[in-house]
């Protein structure tokens, strides 16, 4: 029986544009109202995800900054396995570098995070993973598809799904995970059913155990009817 459901959002539970999808959010209020817990699991800061708990209606449960944060409710203790210190001295390697070719990089709520490190994607992510191997970084780049983070290594959706899974008194096997993009390969990995929306990239549909037919938030939306279908018989 699956006891939890942990969503990714940009890409997930949205559209292109990142507009929310409102069937989708239609979805997890039926799954919670059902006793199903909701994590949502997010490139994004804590102060957007809590903004997103409060108005869709979750208990707070979160996994933020992919994965360099997260915390059991809206009061529990806020854990940072991430190194932000780590991720921002290779950002400003990378900012000189493209500086030197003549393009800005610009950082998307650095003074909100407290793990990664953001930035839009005006750059080629392979081009920076050139330079961080360059310079010994030890430091991975992520492309979201919305933006392009920063992260130090074994930080992940998957291990902070796995510590939360320890916290909640849940086993991984009884987790759904949905995601779209490359940071959410390791979750899809650690959750018990991991299912992938139609956008998501080639590579992270090999690491799902499932893929929809719809693509955003039509395919969370599949996703969760196709796994909980007594809740949305009638
Ligand atoms: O913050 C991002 O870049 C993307 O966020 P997501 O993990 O919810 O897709
Ligand atoms: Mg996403």
């Amino acid at each position: 029986m699956l006891k939890a459901l942990v969503t990714d959002v940009d890409g997930t539970i949205t559209d292109r544009r990142r507009r929310i999808n409102t069937p989708a959010v239609e979805a997890v209020r039926t799954l919670i109202d059902a006793g199903v817990e909701v994590v949502f699991a997010s490139g994004n800061t804590v102060c957007f995800m809590d903004g997103l708990c409060k108005m869709v209606g979750t208990d707070g449960t979160i996994i933020g900054e992919n994965g360099g944060v997260y915390r059991r409710g809206f009061s529990g203790t806020l854990r940072v396995p991430g190194d932000k210190k780590a991720c921002l001295a290779a950002f400003e390697v990378l900012n000189d570098y493209f500086a030197g070719k003549g393009v800005e990089l610009e950082l998307f709520g650095e003074q909100y995070r407290f793990a990664d490190v953001a930035f839009a994607r005006n750059i080629d992510p392979d081009e920076a993973r050139a330079v961080i191997r360059d310079h010994d970084l030890s430091v991975r780049v992520l492309d979201t598809g919305f933006a392009i983070h920063l992260q130090t290594p074994g930080v992940s959706k998957g291990a902070a799904l796995t510590a939360l899974a320890r916290e909640m008194g849940v086993s991984t096997d009884d987790m759904m995970a949905v995601g779209d993009s490359e940071n959410d390969i390791e979750m899809l990995e650690a959750a018990g059913i991991g299912v992938a929306v139609r956008n998501a990239p080639p590579a992270v549909q090999a690491a799902a155990d499932r893929v929809t037919e719809g693509a955003y938030g039509d395919g969370f939306v599949e996703a969760v009817k196709k796994y909980y279908p007594y809740l949305f018989s009638r």
